[in-house]
């Protein structure tokens, strides 16, 4: 079995970043170099300060700290890179497709395409290429027939090797991983292309966890594990509709299904709406497959994940419009929190985008609060959307940088990131600054509900009456 003494990874995001950084922890007889065509990505990345950093995850600049300039180089010079790689990790955006045939749905593969020709293009001796990006069933098969077309006659061996990290536990979800997932050829290159892989994660993981299978079923068991992460949360989040109604509790039940072995207490919270940059995009891809191979019921049945996660933000939003007496114009509604979980910067598809849009298209007057987010993110945020120019959301909302101050005749606020440090805020004082009746909605069910009742608050909290 080939000995891998230097890897490469192109694309040094969220996955390629912290990912490439434990390996070189975990491995200090292996060069790990991360490759981006974003300059300034890069530049951040070896940066002095280590509060800078493009991703905030806990644990990740104490690794950086320790390994980058030994073992560990971020760089933009991809040719070089990936000349000197024996194994070569594809780990570049896959976002939905914005226009042409699958618009909207299927998994936009042309950054995946371009590394796949440039390895081709600049590989002398035989690679290693390892999907790590998140890819729609048969890409291999794609990625294969672009390298030995254009390849000068190098042997490329593809493997898949998807990656389960969450954002903000993304470096204990690496380094204590419940398991790692390597498909490859069933032919004795792939097989030792596998094993070779495989003894990389060995460096850390027992043997055991690491699970080898065939390349179609790991690249689709990717797609099905988001799918049903995320069906659990649109499952808990429509009986929190149900509960609302009824006077049922959503906690009480999560807690009661989830004591029942078979179904199991994880991701059973009830929230505003699942986000981040995979489940919807993920979900919408395996739509996108099921269709294009005529499994029209199959492709309902998951485009219902998103439409109940969709009616999750709206029915929030509107919720926090009817309290407010139906009209919302002009009242100063503050926004806690904006990235889409707690202890991450990250805000693709966060529900607080659509919530916010939701209340300026009512004319808030929206305040926006988030430790980690930044402004500039969170106006990009929404011009994208185009619901209306930029000068109009800056005019109708603003970022601020001191959660208490803002609070000041403030008619409510909007808890919709659970960040721990919401929990310690002194709410007397803030109910005591705000206008009155004061109200509080919580998407997160962070706060206890007799305590803010007591304080005085009106408190909805989701999924309870
Ligand atoms: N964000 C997450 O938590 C997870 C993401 N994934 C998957 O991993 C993949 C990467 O996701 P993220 O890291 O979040 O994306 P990202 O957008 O944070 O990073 C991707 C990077 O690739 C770079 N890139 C694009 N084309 C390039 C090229 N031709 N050459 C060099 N660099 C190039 C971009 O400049 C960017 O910095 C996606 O397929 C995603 O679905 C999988 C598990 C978790
Ligand atoms: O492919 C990916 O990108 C990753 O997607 C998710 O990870 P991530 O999106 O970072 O975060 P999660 O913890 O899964 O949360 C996703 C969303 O669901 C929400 N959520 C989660 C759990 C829950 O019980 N309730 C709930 O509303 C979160 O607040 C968040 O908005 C998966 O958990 C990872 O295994 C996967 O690798």
């Amino acid at each position: 079995m080939q000995k891998i003494t230097k890897i490469c990874c192109i694309g040094a995001g969220y996955v390629g970043g912290p990912t490439m950084s434990v390996i070189a922890n975990k491995c200090p007889h292996i060069q790990v170099t991360v490759v981006d065509i974003n300059q300034d990505r890069i530049d951040q990345w070896n940066t002095e300060d280590l509060d800078q950093l493009p991703i905030y995850e806990p644990g990740l600049k104490e690794i950086v700290a320790e390994n980058r300039g030994k073992n560990l180089f971020f760089s933009t010079e991809v040719d070089r890179a990936i000349d000197e790689a024996q194994m070569i990790f594809i780990s570049v955006n896959t976002p939905t497709k914005t226009y042409g045939k699958g618009k909207g749905q299927a998994a936009d593969l042309k950054f995946v395409e371009l590394c796949a020709r440039n390895i081709a293009k600049v590989s002398k001796t035989d690679k290693i290429v390892v999907e790590k990006s998140t890819l729609p069933v048969r890409t291999a098969q794609a990625i294969q027939n672009i390298l030995d077309n254009t390849g000068d006659g190098v042997h490329f061996e593809i493997l898949s090797n998807p990656e389960f990290l969450a954002e903000g536990t993304a470096i204990d979800d690496l380094i204590n991983a419940d398991r790692v997932l390597i498909g490859g050829n069933e032919t004795p290159s792939g097989q030792a292309a596998k094993d070779a892989l495989s003894a990389i994660y060995e460096n850390w993981l027992p043997k055991e966890r690491i699970l080898q299978t065939n390349i179609w079923s790991s690249e689709l068991s990717k797609l099905v594990a988001n799918a049903f992460l995320a069906q659990r949360v649109s499952s808990i989040n429509s009986i929190s509709a149900l509960c609302e109604k009824t006077d049922a509790n959503i906690q009480e039940i999560s807690r009661a299904i989830g004591f029942d072995s078979r179904i199991g207490p994880k991701f059973l919270n009830a929230s505003v709406g699942f986000g981040g940059s995979c489940f919807q995009k993920d979900i919408l891809n395996l739509v996108y497959i099921a269709r294009s191979f005529g499994l029209q019921e199959v492709a309902d049945y998951w485009e219902q994940v998103i439409i109940m996660n969709d009616y999750q933000k709206s029915r929030f939003a509107e919720h926090i419009i009817s309290t407010l007496y139906n009209t919302i114009s002009g009242k100063k509604i503050i926004l806690y929190g904006w990235a889409f979980k707690k202890d991450t910067n990250d805000t693709r598809e966060s529900a607080a985008i659509h919530v916010a849009n939701a209340l300026m298209e009512e004319h808030a007057e929206v305040i926006v609060y988030d430790p980690k987010v930044t402004e500039s993110r969170i106006y990009q945020d929404l011009d994208y959307l185009e619901t209306r120019s930029p000068e109009e959301n800056r005019r109708l909302l603003t970022v601020a940088k001191n959660p208490m101050e803002i609070t000041t005749d403030a008619h409510a606020i909007a808890i919709l990131t659970e960040w721990d440090e919401f929990k310690d805020y002194h709410w007397e004082k803030i109910y005591a600054q705000m206008l009155k009746p004061a109200f509080v909605f919580d998407g997160r069910r962070l706060l206890e509900t007799d305590t803010m009742k007591a304080i005085g608050f009106n408190y909805y909290k989701i999924g309870q009456s």
